[in-house]
């Protein structure tokens, strides 16, 4: 969620700038993550993303400009107490190999000295929620785990004790993309159950548009190409390095972010036989070349999967339909074709573009 008017945005970067040894990674970043949002970089490699990141938990100190944790300037706090009240997951989980999955997930309710038993139930708390059967995992070490259940194990430990922010950077990058999609799915069930604040680093534009509420494109030295919900940035790229990012396979894209809506649609056709000029909007009316039942999709679907049915709506004979009618709240709306599903494309990327 973009942050709502009026409240203070949980993390902000103001005018900050990090240069090593003399080259400038971060020139001039200014930027605002909202309350329980799940705010995703990307970028090409080198354009300062992770230590964006870093900078917010004092891992990096920038060189000047301030970065605002709620309303605290988290360049004058104290570094260890800031890292307990954020979390940090990266790549290659770096779990302790020494301690047991759940001496890992305990390691901060440890340092702010949490009793036993308090401690003992969050991690179990914590493993079920990451898909770990604590009797399973709990004493099990890091070795004896795959990538994936590593990677958990990470997020169980960064989410252990409840931290209101949470960095994230490249946190799938090394799970199996079966995995991948998996644990994406997962992580975002439990941010919004959690309503954690989340800046994640990926330099995969499908995993950003796929996870953000808001995408963030860097380019150089951290410049912002665009801040957008991610099929605004698929269809209205703000930039030619923006456009580049999302140019291959962009219409996919805006089939898994688009979504049907009443302009679209033909009308449903009058074959002056079954029900004449109102059969529209009646419900599941049968006339010939719309075939209603399992084949009709919602007002509202994802575009992808309205191509899905269109490719696979038969006849009774087996005959491939053209049309499918569409459905809102049990009535019949229209109807569905090729041609509405390419002028979906254009209402997206049109408008953008300030023509449509
Ligand atoms: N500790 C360091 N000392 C000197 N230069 C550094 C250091 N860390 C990063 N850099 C440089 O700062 C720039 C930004 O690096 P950063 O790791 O933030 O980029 P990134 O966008 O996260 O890259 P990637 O996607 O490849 O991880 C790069 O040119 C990098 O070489």
């Amino acid at each position: 969620m973009p942050p709502a008017p009026g409240s203070a945005p949980a993390i902000t970067f103001e005018a900050v700038r990090k240069e090593y040894a003399g080259s400038v990674a971060v020139d001039n970043l200014s930027l605002a993550v909202g309350e329980h949002e799940m705010l995703v970089l990307v970028g090409p490699s080198g354009c300062g993303k992770s230590t964006t990141l870093r900078m917010a938990n004092r891992l990096v100190e920038p060189t000047s400009g301030r970065i605002l944790l709620g309303e605290e300037d988290v360049t004058r706090a104290d570094p260890v107490r800031l890292r307990r009240r954020i979390g940090y997951v990266i790549q290659h989980v770096g779990l302790f190999p020494h301690r047991t999955v759940a001496q890992n997930v305990a390691t901060v309710p440890g340092l702010l000295g949490w009793d036993r038993g308090r401690t003992r139930r969050r991690v179990d708390e914590l493993l079920e929620l990451v898909g770990l059967a604590p009797d399973r995992y709990a004493r099990r070490w890091p070795h004896e785990l795959s990538g994936g259940e590593r990677q958990r194990v990470g997020v169980a430990r960064a989410l252990a004790a409840d931290p209101p922010v949470l960095l994230m950077d490249e946190p799938f990058g090394a799970v199996d993309p079966v995995g991948r999609a998996r644990l994406q799915t997962e992580f975002l069930r439990l941010q919004r159950e959690l309503g954690t604040t989340v800046m994640m680093v990926t330099h995969d534009i499908d995993e950003a548009v796929r996870m953000a509420d808001r995408v963030v494109v860097l380019g150089a030295g951290a410049h912002v190409e665009q801040v957008a919900p991610p099929l605004e940035v698929v269809a209205r790229p703000a930039s030619a390095a923006v456009a580049d990012l999302v140019g291959r396979g962009r219409v996919a894209r805006l089939l898994a972010l688009g979504r049907l809506e009443r302009a679209d649609l033909e009308p449903v056709p009058d074959d002056g036989r079954e029900g004449g000029p109102g059969t529209r909007g009646r419900a599941a009316p049968t006339a010939d070349g719309v075939r209603l039942g399992a084949d009709a999709v919602r007002l509202g679907a994802e575009l992808g999967d309205v191509v899905t049915v269109l490719t696979r709506a038969v006849d009774a004979r087996g005959t491939a339909l053209t049309a499918v009618p569409v459905v809102d709240d049990g009535v019949v709306v229209g109807t569905v074709t090729a041609q509405s599903v390419v002028r979906a494309l254009h209402r997206l990327t049109d408008d953008a573009a300030g023509t449509g």
